[in-house]
């Protein structure tokens, strides 16, 4: 039986779980694919440390690069991170010398991926990244191959389970952002810098890949427009639930007749929608298609999920299905024109800090009304039950207004007016309202 010789860097939780599920499930990969498929090269930080695995057997490189052009190894795995050097050396080594890449990289990826696919293309190697959307997932097949035949007009979902996995908790059990994340961090979920998951450019780098899949189009990760969650309260998800609404950070990539919007930010959604019930680490990926429209629920993080997608890939490589990256041909893939986040339309909930005085909550709706928006209700709470949201001191009052379908534009240009008015303190909190 041939072997397929894997060359990885990068052993902490992603890598550390495919080394483990290859020694588990070599048996039944051999029987699918008719290869052995077997770790033989290794790279990462520290030499010493113990990862649960043995690696008594397989050769050990200081530089991931050097491992990238070692010539006796098939594929090349990256498992490190960043968008830059090493992972992005290595990467380009590997593929220049013709190699199969397998990498979980969405950030090495959103930046470079289109460079990286046209090295393979011209080399005769290939790039595979189940792993780097939504996890244990498989999106990034299901667009690449199952849905070649449709139009699809949006994609969309929860891609980031670190942020899933915070709101979720600071929801059903009141607890604080800070011990949420640092449980994520603990269960393996979060990025080495958590910054990119909380501040939603981990999604903003899944949802670059994913409109490239879904719309043929250049990844354009500078057109994304993102918002994290790093300033959502208790009193935020407090209120979205009295209201109906969970509140879930949402990647969105929809057709206009502009263009393509792509969109990352907290989002309240129905609490009847499916996708509202999707909470932990759990990801969902919602594709429309003039044939076809599917919701793809799952593990989005997490050492044994990820493996998944990585083992799938090698699966494919080890049988000979290659491809494009992102399913066309770079050279066939259009640019991706990008629609202007101020015309985005729908409804939106805003809370405000009020100035405690007679003629605030007048002044907030004239400037709503100047503006065209027609609220659907305001909602005024008093300084004790307005404690949850930072920017609220004792003096004054949370104003939660929810509007009825707006633009982007025009709630901007009222903020900025009520900002002006002096009658608000601290930054308003703006959430927009997903519905039917
Ligand atoms: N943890 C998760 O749930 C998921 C992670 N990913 C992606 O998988 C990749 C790895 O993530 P984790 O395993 O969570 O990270 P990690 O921080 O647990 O492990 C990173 C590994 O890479 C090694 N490494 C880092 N820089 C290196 C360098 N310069 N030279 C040699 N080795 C180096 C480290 O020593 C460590 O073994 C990242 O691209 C991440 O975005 C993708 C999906 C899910
Ligand atoms: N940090 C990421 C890991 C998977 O991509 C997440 O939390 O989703
Ligand atoms: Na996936």
């Amino acid at each position: 039986m041939s072997q397929l010789k894997i060359g990885l860097a990068g052993l902490g939780t992603v890598g550390a779980a495919v080394v483990g599920m290859l020694e588990r499930r070599a048996g039944e990969i051999a029987a699918r694919t008719g290869r052995t498929v077997k770790v033989v090269a290794v790279s990462a930080r520290s030499k010493s440390k113990d990862r649960g695995v043995d690696l008594s057997a397989v050769r050990w490189y200081d530089d991931p690069v050097e491992l990238a052009r070692d010539p006796d190894i098939d594929v090349f795995v990256e498992l490190m991170g960043g968008e830059g050097d090493p992972a992005r050396a290595a990467v380009t080594a590997a593929l220049q010398a013709g190699r199969a890449v397998v990498t979980a990289n969405k950030a090495l990826l959103a930046r470079h991926g289109l460079e990286l696919a046209k090295i393979a293309e011209a080399s005769g190697g290939s790039l595979h990244f189940e792993a780097a959307v939504a996890g244990g997932i498989p999106i990034v097949k299901t667009l690449r191959e199952a849905l070649g035949g449709n139009r699809i007009g949006r994609v969309s979902g929860i891609l980031n389970g670190t942020c899933n996995y915070i709101l979720t908790r600071m929801a059903d059990e009141k607890l604080a952002f800070d011990t949420c994340l640092s449980e994520a961090q603990r269960l393996g979920y979060a990025e080495a810098d958590p910054t990119f998951d909380i501040d939603g450019h981990d999604t903003a780098h899944k949802l670059a890949l994913l409109t490239s899949l879904a719309f043929g189009t250049q990844v354009d990760a500078d057109s994304i427009y993102v918002e994290g969650i790093r300033s959502l309260t208790l009193a935020d998800l407090e209120a979205a639930d009295e209201l109906g609404f969970n509140v879930k950070l949402l990647g969105v990539a929809v057709r206009t007749d502009e263009g393509i919007e792509q969109r990352v930010h907290p989002t309240m959604v129905p609490k009847g929608w499916p996708i509202a019930q999707v909470s932990g680490v759990t990801n969902a990926v919602a594709v429309d298609g003039d044939a076809v429209n599917l919701t793809l629920v799952g593990p989005g993080a997490g050492g044994a999920a990820t493996a998944s997608a990585v083992v799938g890939d090698l699966i494919d490589v080890a049988k000979g299905n290659r491809g494009f990256a992102f399913g066309l041909p770079v050279s066939a893939l259009e640019p991706c024109e990008r629609a202007p986040m101020q015309r985005h339309g729908g409804g939106y909930y805003i809370r405000l800090a009020a100035v405690n005085k007679p003629g605030t909550a007048a002044t907030i709706a004239g400037r709503m009304a100047e503006e065209g928006i027609s609220l659907a209700s305001i909602v005024q709470r008093q300084p004790a039950r307005a404690a949850g949201a930072k920017t609220v001191g004792p003096e004054d009052v949370a104003v939660i207004l929810i509007t009825y379908a707006t633009t982007e534009d025009a709630v901007r240009k009222a903020i900025d007016a009520i900002e002006a008015d002096g009658v608000i303190v601290g930054r308003p909190q703006v959430i927009r309202i997903e519905k039917d």
